[in-house]
C-alpha cells in the first residue's frame, strides 16, 4: 500500500500533549504515515515542564540522515529544537535532501512560560530555517520576537507578517489564540499577495495544550497528501477547532487538545 509520509523534527512531551506525540497523532489522524526526530526530551505534564535533556546536534544529524536514506517524507514540519545547533543540524538536512515542503513552528515557550528555544537561537531560526519554509506558523509573542517590533494592532499584525514573508517564508500564519479579538480566535495568513483570516471561534477551555503544534501538524499532513498551501491550512483550522471543542480532561493543568474529534465528528472530506 502506497501512503503519504510526513516527519516531525521536535521535542518530546512526556505529556502527550504537545510536541512529537501530537505531531505524530495529528498525522495518524488525517492518514499520513508520521517519523519524527527528536530534538530533546522534555519531563512534562498538563502543568508545566519539569525538564529538558536535548538530544546533540550530531544526533539529531544522525536520525535525519537515517530517515533521507531511506525514507522519503513528503512533507516536514519543525518543533522545539531548543538550541542554535540543533536549528543548524534540522535546516542542513532538510536543505540538502531538498525537503521543500517544509512547515516552520517556531516554539519558543510553553504554556506555563519555560523556555523551550535558548534565547540565542531566535537569530540562528530566521537565518538558517525560515528561508527553507512554505509556511511558518508564529504565535503573537513568536512573532514579536522574530520581527522585533510590538504586535499590539491588527495593521501591526500585518505588518510581522509581511516582515516574515521578507525573511523568506512563502507563507506566515500568525496565529490568534493569544490574540484577544471577543469570541473570534482567527489566524492571520499572508501569502506575500494577500492576506485573509483563517475563522475560528473561541472555545472557552483550559484545555489548550499543544494547540499550536497540532495545527502546524495538520498544515504538515495535508501538505503531505498533495493539497494546496491554501487547502492544507483550511484543513488544519477545522481540525484544531474540533481539537479544542471537545479538549480532553486530563491531569490538572493545561489538558490536551483531542486529536480524534475532527474524524470522529465525520468532518474528514477522505
Ligand atoms: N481557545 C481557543 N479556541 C479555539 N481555537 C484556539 C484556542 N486557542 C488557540 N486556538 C487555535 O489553535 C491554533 C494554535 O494557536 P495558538 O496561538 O494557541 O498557538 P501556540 O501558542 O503556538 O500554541 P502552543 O501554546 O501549543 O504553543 C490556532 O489556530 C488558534 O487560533
Ligand atoms: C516538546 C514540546 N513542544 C512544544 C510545546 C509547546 O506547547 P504548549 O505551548 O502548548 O506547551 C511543548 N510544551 N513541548
Amino acid at each position: 500500500m502506497q501512503v503519504n509520509k510526513a516527519l516531525t523534527i521536535a521535542g518530546s512531551d512526556s505529556g502527550g500533549g504537545a510536541g512529537i506525540q501530537s505531531d505524530l497523532k495529528t498525522f495518524q489522524e488525517l492518514n499520513v504515515y508520521g517519523m519524527s526526530a527528536v530534538t530533546a526530551v522534555t519531563a512534562q505534564n498538563t502543568r508545566g515542564v519539569h525538564g529538558i535533556y536535548p538530544v546533540t546536534a550530531e544526533g539529531v544529524t544522525s536520525q535525519l540522515e537515517a530517515i533521507g536514506a531511506d525514507l522519503r517524507p513528503d512533507a516536514v514540519k519543525t518543533g522545539m529544537l531548543f538550541n542554535k545547533e540543533i536549528i543548524e543540524a534540522a535546516a542542513g538536512a532538510i536543505k540538502n535532501f531538498g525537503w521543500n515542503n517544509l512547515v516552520v513552528d517556531p516554539v519558543m515557550v510553553a504554556k506555563g512560560g519555560s523556555i523551550l528555544l535558548e534565547e540565542d537561537a531566535a537569530a540562528a531560526l530566521k537565518e538558517w530555517l525560515i528561508p527553507l519554509a512554505k509556511v511558518i506558523t508564529p504565535n503573537v509573542p513568536e512573532a514579536e520576537v522574530l520581527t522585533g517590533m510590538k504586535i499590539d494592532s491588527a495593521e501591526k499584525r500585518k505588518k510581522a507578517a509581511e516582515i516574515l514573508c521578507g525573511i523568506g517564508a512563502d507563507i506566515t500564519v500568525i496565529k490568534g489564540g493569544h490574540w484577544n479579538e471577543s469570541d473570534l480566535c482567527s489566524d492571520l495568513v499572508y501569502d506575500g499577495q494577500e492576506f485573509y483570516e483563517l475563522d475560528g471561534k473561541r472555545v472557552a477551555t483550559k484545555n489548550t495544550h499543544g494547540t499550536g503544534c497540532t495545527f502546524s501538524a495538520a498544515i504538515t499532513a495535508e501538505l503531505a497528501i498533495g493539497k494546496t498551501p491554501k487547502e492544507a491550512l483550511h484543513t488544519a483550522k477545522q481540525f484544531i477547532q474540533a481539537a479544542v471543542e471537545y479538549g480532553i480532561e486530563a491531569g490538572s493543568g493545561h489538558g490536551p487538545t483531542n486529536h480524534w474529534a475532527y474524524r470522529r465528528l465525520g468532518n474528514a472530506k477522505r
